[in-house]
């Protein structure tokens, strides 16, 4: 056995069906008297709801949230933080609600219960992401970490099939990811096989029956642990391609997430051949590959395989190259200047949407 540290979970973790009932207890178990709740425009009804409930103890909404958190966004939330003396903020949202609340935390030090309604997994990690000038910077701090987290599978009944798929792929590509990362460990790997598992198992189940309160809440458990796992070791090649891309030509997170995902194991697979093991058990019998059935998952789901089908430009490649080999992030097969033209030649793949082998 490697040696290994593992700086485990601290957020506290509500799961189950109607788990939202028990948000007041999990305000009170933090101490808050003042919760500011977060949303994107899209889901205001759902905020406001929740403030009308919690009432006078309700701070306010805050309903701005942007994908990718753009510098004004968070600017405008923390001066609402402050506005109106919020001691908490609630993210009720994606991880793009979850992203606004860590930019509050990490100038405010406010404590976050995040209500995830999507399988990004954010929630989970100390990561966070804030967009300025078209380059999307990402850190960890301690300070953004959720302290609650309540998962409730009736948040996401209606999360749009399409949507489902797209963003339980991101959260499969935390799991990918942690299984070859330089500070993985045996429950890390443990954890990842199995969301991988779970996650890639729901997808069938959610598009027979997308409103199936057991495959969305198998599709949640798969989530938790894979973003578990990005929240316990570092990302690498495929993380800082799709940052790369999300953040510096604003394409949709997940989305980017489900074509690059593929291409970026195939690139990363002479390296890691444990981690082709673990992720070929979790998705089941079959002959391809680990690339190739990640693949097939996405595109069998109905899920986009290539960057030309969510708005990128050709024209972009040579610049995306660059920037992704620019500070890059640990990987197990190197890649920097000297591997540019790999990596081109990688978002070409991921372009044109080829089958890996
Ligand atoms: N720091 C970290 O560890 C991580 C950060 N992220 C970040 O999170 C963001 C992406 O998160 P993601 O969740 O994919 O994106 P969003 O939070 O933007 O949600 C994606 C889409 O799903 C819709 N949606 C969300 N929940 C529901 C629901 N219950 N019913 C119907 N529609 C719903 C949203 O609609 P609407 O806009 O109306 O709300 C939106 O259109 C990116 O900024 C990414 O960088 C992602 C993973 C990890
Ligand atoms: O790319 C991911 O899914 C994980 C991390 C981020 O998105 C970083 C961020 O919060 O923007």
């Amino acid at each position: 056995m490697k040696p290994f540290t593992w700086n485990g979970q601290p957020s506290r973790v509500v799961f189950g069906a109607g788990a939202l009932a028990h948000l007041e207890r999990e305000l009170d178990l933090l101490g808050a008297q003042r919760p500011l709740v977060l949303c994107t425009p899209g889901q205001a009804a759902q905020a406001h709801a929740l403030a009308q409930r919690l009432g006078p103890r309700c701070a306010g909404v805050f309903g701005q949230a942007v994908m990718h958190v753009p510098a004004a966004t968070a600017a405008a939330a923390r001066e609402a933080a402050a506005r109106l003396a919020a001691d908490c903020s609630i993210a009720l949202g994606g991880g793009s609600t979850t992203g606004l609340a860590k930019a509050v935390a990490l100038t405010t030090g406010l404590p976050i219960l995040a209500i995830p309604t999507t399988y990004a997994g954010s929630e989970m990690t100390p990561i966070y992401g804030i967009t300025e000038a078209g380059l999307k910077t990402t850190g960890r701090d301690a300070r953004v970490l959720p302290r609650t987290v309540i998962y409730d599978p009736e948040l996401s009944l209606d999360l749009p099939l399409a949507l489902s798929v797209t963003s339980a792929m991101n959260a499969i590509a935390h799991a990918v990811e942690g299984l070859y990362a330089q500070d993985g460990n045996p429950v890390t790997d443990l954890m990842a096989e199995e969301g991988i598992r779970a996650l890639a198992a729901a997808l069938p189940r959610l598009r027979a029956r997308p409103r199936d309160p057991d495959a969305r809440g198998d599709a949640l458990y798969g989530a938790w642990l894979c973003g578990s796992v990005l929240g316990s070791v570092g990302m690498a090649l495929h993380h800082k391609l799709c940052h790369t891309l999300g953040g510096s030509f604003d394409l949709p997170h997940a989305e980017v997430h489900t074509v690059v995902l593929p291409q970026a194991l195939a690139f990363n697979a002479p390296a890691v051949p444990e981690a082709l093991l673990r992720i070929r058990r979790a998705l089941g019998p079959g002959a391809a590959s680990a690339p190739a059935a990640l693949f097939d998952l996405a595109r069998d789901n109905g899920a986009p395989v290539a960057l030309r089908d969510i708005g990128m430009r050709e024209a972009d490649l040579d610049r995306a190259a660059e920037i992704a080999v620019t500070h890059p992030y640990w990987n197990p097969r190197p890649f920097s200047a000297a591997q540019r033209g790999e990596i081109r030649a990688l978002l070409q793949r991921a372009f044109e949407g080829t089958r890996p082998d």
